[in-house]
This record gives C-alpha cells, structure tokens and sequence, in this order.
C-alpha cells in the first residue's frame, strides 16, 4: 500500500498531506521548505511517493532531496494530467490550479466545473465537459485585501478577519471587515452566476485555507473540501509516478 507525501507551497503557507493509499492521516503545515524541516516527515511516515505543487521560489536542494528517500514528482504544466490546457501559455499556470482543476475533473467529471481557490489570492479555474482548462481569473485574497488598505493608507488599521461583524459596519474596523468579506463573498457568487448564465450543468467547488469564512455566506449551492488540492495531488501523482 504506499505511502504518498503531497506538498502544497502556496505563497501564504507550506502545507502537506500523508496519504495512505486514499486516506489522509496526517495533515501539516511547515515552518519553512529546507530538506531539515521535512525530514522528520520523512522518517516518522516512511513515504514512498511525493509529489510538490509549488508557486513560490521554493528550497532548490528540496527536490533533489526528496527524491533520494522517495519516488518523486515536481507538478508543472508537463506532467501526466486528466486535463488538457489549450490555452496561450500553459507554462505560466499556478501548479496549485492544475491540481484543484485535476481533483475537480476527477470527482465531477461530466459537468462544468468551476473550481475556486482561496487562499492569498483567488483563483477561479473553469474546466470544460471535455476536460480543458480555460482558464478564469485571479483576483486578492482576503489577507491581501485587508492588508492593501492598511499598507497603503495613512491610517487604516489591520483588522483581522472576523465571521461575526454586522453588513453595516458602525467603526472603522466593522466597516473594514464589511468591506472585505462582504465584498469578497458577492464577488464569488457574482461570478459563479456569470458562468451558471453560461453553463446551465455548472459544478462549483471551493477549496483554500479561507473556504470557512465563505461557505456560509455564499448564497450558491457549492461543494466545499479543504483537501481537494490535495485529492488532485494524489491523482496527478498517481498517473506520473506509479
Ligand atoms: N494557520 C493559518 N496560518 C495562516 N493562514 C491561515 C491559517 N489558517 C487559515 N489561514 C488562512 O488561509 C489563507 C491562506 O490560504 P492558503 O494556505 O490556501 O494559501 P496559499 O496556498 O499559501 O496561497 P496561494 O496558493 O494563493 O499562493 C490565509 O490568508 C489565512 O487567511
Ligand atoms: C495565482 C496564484 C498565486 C494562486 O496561488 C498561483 O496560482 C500563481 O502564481 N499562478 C501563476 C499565474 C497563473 O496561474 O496564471
């Protein structure tokens, strides 16, 4: 039964995933991506595939490193996917949208499929009954929201995000919060109706280390999984590294 280590560097947060064959059993974040940090993964669950999505400049020795202990696979635009990119220039994709698209196809593969991404920025990923990736859009993610008006003004606060604050905000950080997630979850439906005006079978899924603070806010039926980058990971790998 092997063991598969999924690493998600993302520009907020290194995350990871143990699977067992198909089922989580751990689920971390790291502190930073140098080969002494993941080694006590390494040892403690003996993983004998990995497989890294990452969109930052990550540890050079990293990849080298990981496939010394196991069978390993760096996602880009060339890997084995259950989706094709027929689009301008596939090498600029995020690895991190090839995966949630990939996870997307794999579990609703007969629908449209919207897959939205939220952590430090939005991605919104639209793959097609014929399993294109087309696209979407990309747009700031809710701590970038709340930290461009505080780093680019002389005196808003950083407020933190909070799912307890009134649609009218009545101070300064009320009126922040309001702005922010009120306008982010009308944005989000806004452009799920868009494409639902498109595609009447639509599909859309949400996933992101800011999918709680959404889920209940959206007035459009979605289906939410905080791993589902990870289920991507999984499937990708196993097509590339059997
Ligand atoms: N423990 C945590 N530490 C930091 N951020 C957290 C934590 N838990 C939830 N979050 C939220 O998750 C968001 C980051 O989400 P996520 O980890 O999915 O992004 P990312 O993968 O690093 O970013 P991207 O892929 O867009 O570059 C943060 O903006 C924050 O609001
Ligand atoms: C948009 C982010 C930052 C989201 O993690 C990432 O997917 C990325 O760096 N993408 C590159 C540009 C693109 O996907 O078209």
């Amino acid at each position: 039964m092997p063991t598969t280590l999924c690493l998600d560097f993302g520009n907020t947060r290194l995350k990871g995933v143990i699977f067992s064959n198909t089922d989580i059993v751990e689920v971390f974040t790291l502190t930073n991506d140098s080969p002494s940090t993941i080694e006590p993964i390494l040892n403690q669950f003996k993983p004998t595939h990995c497989i890294l999505s990452s969109v930052i400049h990550h540890n050079e020795a990293l990849p080298e490193f990981l496939s010394k202990h196991t069978r390993f696979h760096l996602l880009s635009h060339e890997s084995k996917l259950p989706i094709s990119t027929p689009i301008g220039k596939p090498s600029t994709i995020g690895a991190d949208r090839l995966a949630i698209c990939s996870a997307a196809v794999s579990l609703f593969p007969t629908q449209h499929n919207l897959a939205i991404g939220l952590g430090s920025c939005i991605t919104y990923n639209y793959v097609n009954p014929f399993h294109e990736f087309l696209g979407g859009a990309i747009s700031p993610g809710m701590n970038m929201r709340f930290r461009a008006m505080h780093e680019h003004t002389a005196k808003l606060p950083l407020v933190q995000a909070d799912t307890n604050f009134p649609l009218i905000g009545y101070d300064t950080k009320t009126n922040l919060q309001s702005g922010v997630l009120v306008g982010m979850a009308k944005e989000i439906d806004g452009i799920i109706e868009a494409y639902k005006e498109k595609f009447s079978d639509l599909k859309v899924s949400i996933t992101g280390g800011d999918m709680h603070f959404f889920k209940t806010y959206l007035k459009n039926e979605i289906y939410t999984d905080e791993h589902l980058l990870f289920k991507g990971l999984l499937y990708i790998n196993q097509l590339n590294n059997p």
